[in-house]
């Protein structure tokens, strides 16, 4: 697993949408050979798509042949609800570049057979063989897209029951309201994402701090669903200083050390 530690989330997001614009094109993604892309929502990605959207404008890249999956939704609130991961995914980054609304996908939350919508998207996403990058965030508790504490580690795409901590964590964006947050979301699975080719996660915050420590320090465990991160072959952690405070020392400067000449960041 790679360790990049920054000063703070803006570099952390211009990293990442560095690291994102790289990797489509070196990919070159045509029509009939597209970039499998993989997104989040949350707090944590939205520097990197401000980012994205400025390189795209900048004309550095082009989101025409990249396909997108996002990682999760909530059940039981309109698509157009303002806090639904489809209004967010629109608001702060599709309504902004030049992807075909045609290679978009994301979970209906509201879709009448979940069980049927969980397994056309797993169907969905094979159909192009895999996914090349899947970009996170992570949960105060370790979670990744919405496998809360003690998913299955080989799990699919399906529904999750929301924690109460997560609902908590989430209230802010429900006028600090938890009866306002879903109790329930789909979400891709641990499996799921560990097929991916390429894994980042975007972890910024004093309040992340123990999950980065369970991420690169802990043992793989159900519990905190970002530690199997570590049996992942292309695994990149991009972090900030305060998300970094229950590391051991030497490990931040080992890997400061080793990514030397990958800490600077193009804040273009
Ligand atoms: N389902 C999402 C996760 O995918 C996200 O990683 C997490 C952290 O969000 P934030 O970046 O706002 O801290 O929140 C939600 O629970």
């Amino acid at each position: 697993m790679r360790l990049i530690p920054l000063q703070d989330a803006e570099q952390g997001g211009a990293w990442a949408a560095n690291y994102i614009v790289e990797q489509i094109n070196k990919f070159n993604p045509t029509a009939e050979k597209p970039f499998v892309l993989g997104l989040p929502t949350g707090s944590s990605p939205l520097l990197m798509y401000k980012h994205l959207i400025k390189y795209f404008k900048a004309g550095r890249v082009s989101f025409k042949n990249v396909v997108t999956f996002n990682m999760d939704e909530y059940v039981g609130i309109p698509e157009n609800h303002p806090q639904s991961y489809h209004t967010f995914m629109y608001d702060n980054f599709f309504n902004h570049v030049d992807i075909n609304p045609n290679n978009i996908h994301i979970l209906n939350g509201n879709a009448s057979d979940i069980e049927k919508e969980c397994q056309q998207y797993e169907e969905k996403m094979k159909s192009y063989g895999k996914v090349n990058l899947f970009i996170g965030g992570v949960g105060q508790d370790g979670h990744i897209a919405f496998n809360e504490p003690s998913s299955s580690l080989c799990s699919r795409t399906r529904i999750k029951t929301l924690t109460e901590d997560t609902r908590i964590a989430n209230s802010r964006f429900f006028d600090n309201d938890i009866n306002q947050v879903p109790k329930y979301a789909l979400t891709i699975g641990v499996g799921t994402l560990m097929d991916s080719e390429k894994v980042l996660l975007l972890v910024f915050g004093h309040n992340k701090a123990l999950a980065l420590q369970a991420a690169i320090e802990g043992s793989v465990n159900h519990m905190w669903t970002v530690s199997i991160l570590q049996t992942h072959q292309k695994a990149i952690i991009v972090c900030d200083d305060p998300s970094t405070n229950e590391l051991k020392v030497k490990t931040l400067k080992y890997f400061k050390q080793l990514e030397t000449d990958n800490l600077k960041v193009e804040v273009l």
